[in-house]
């Protein structure tokens, strides 16, 4: 008989995770699953129950969560020899993958996906010692969006990110940045590095629209150093998805990159705080199978 674990986050979202249970339990049990259903209590879990479902060599694993969960199941898998499919319930005020995969942000919907025999492979990018399936982010920005709180986000959704970079604009400077790629170098001063795998970030659905999920790519804008009134016009491309277009914005793709400063840089990695520079990245192409509809 086929195996499914069901991952599941009872503290994210609106703490409604464990309402949604026994409607997925009924789902894969009809489509002939013996489920076993975890919940997480902290950190990491969700790696570690992960985990052992690749070891016993689960059919599918899915998870019930925010993008914390789903990144730490991923996690989880990413080494693993034998690695399960993935479902994706999304609950969490972000939810940038199930964006990026045209899943639904409504549970419900969510969940009736998981009737779906359609799956996609998609790209998983190494950052260091763990892994990442959105975006890396390198500067002041990335540091102030690390601090959004929990609050926020419940109160202002991706909106949270958005008032925090913005607070940063106005006081933030350049720093020297040495980008190596692929057989390439880039090297100057930037206010901000982003390398995505995926469209969306932080609920933004056009930061990166070239990026697509399978194409075994980063893409890479490097914002260079630029005034205030020029910083609005890079906001506006942001939001109109013309940011590669910019011309204070330099783009490229990229399997590899080494990222390096002389200054004392922050990351930010999936929305959270990821190690200072020196960072390594690398993408795994098509590495993970997603249910889809
Ligand atoms: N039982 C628990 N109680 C509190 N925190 C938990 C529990 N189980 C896991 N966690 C931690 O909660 C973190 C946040 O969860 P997740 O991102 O899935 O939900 P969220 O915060 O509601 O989503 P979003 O970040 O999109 O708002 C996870 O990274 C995990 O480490």
């Amino acid at each position: 008989m086929k195996q499914a674990m069901i991952i599941v986050n009872p503290s994210s979202g609106k703490e409604e995770a464990v309402d949604y249970v026994e409607q997925i339990e009924e789902i894969l049990e009809a489509k002939e699953y013996k489920v076993n259903t975890v919940q997480t209590e902290k950190e990491l879990d969700a790696t570690q129950y992960c985990s052992d479902a690749c070891k016993d060599e689960y059919d599918l694993v899915v998870s019930l969560g925010g993008d914390g969960t789903l990144n730490e199941t991923i996690n989880g898998m990413v080494d693993q020899k034998h690695r399960p499919k993935l479902g994706i319930v999304p609950l969490g005020t972000v939810n940038d993958f199930a964006r990026a995969l045209n899943i639904s942000l409504d549970p419900k919907e969510a969940i009736e996906t998981l009737k779906s025999d359609l799956t996609k492979k998609v790209d998983i990018g190494s950052f260091n010692e763990r892994y990442f399936v959105n975006i890396v982010a390198v500067g002041s920005i990335a540091e102030a969006t690390s601090e959004v709180s929990p609050e926020q986000k419940t109160k202002f959704g991706p909106l949270a990110y958005l008032m925090e970079g913005a607070k940063t604009l106005a006081s933030t400077n350049a720093y020297p940045l040495r980008i190596e790629y692929d057989d390439k170098v880039w090297e100057g001063e930037s206010f901000l590095f982003l390398a995505a795998l995926t469209k969306s970030t932080a609920g933004f659905e056009k930061l990166s629209p070239e990026a697509k999920v399978n194409d075994g790519v980063l893409h890479c804008y490097v914002v260079k150093n630029v005034n205030m009134i020029r910083m609005a016009s890079i906001v506006t491309s942001v939001l109109r998805g013309t940011l590669k277009e910019d011309k204070d914005v330099e783009y490229f793709k990229a399997k590899k990159l080494h990222v390096t400063s002389s200054e004392k840089l922050h990351t930010n990695v999936d929305g959270e705080e990821g190690d200072l520079l020196p960072v390594t990245m690398e993408v795994k192409p098509q590495h993970i199978e997603v249910i889809i509809d």
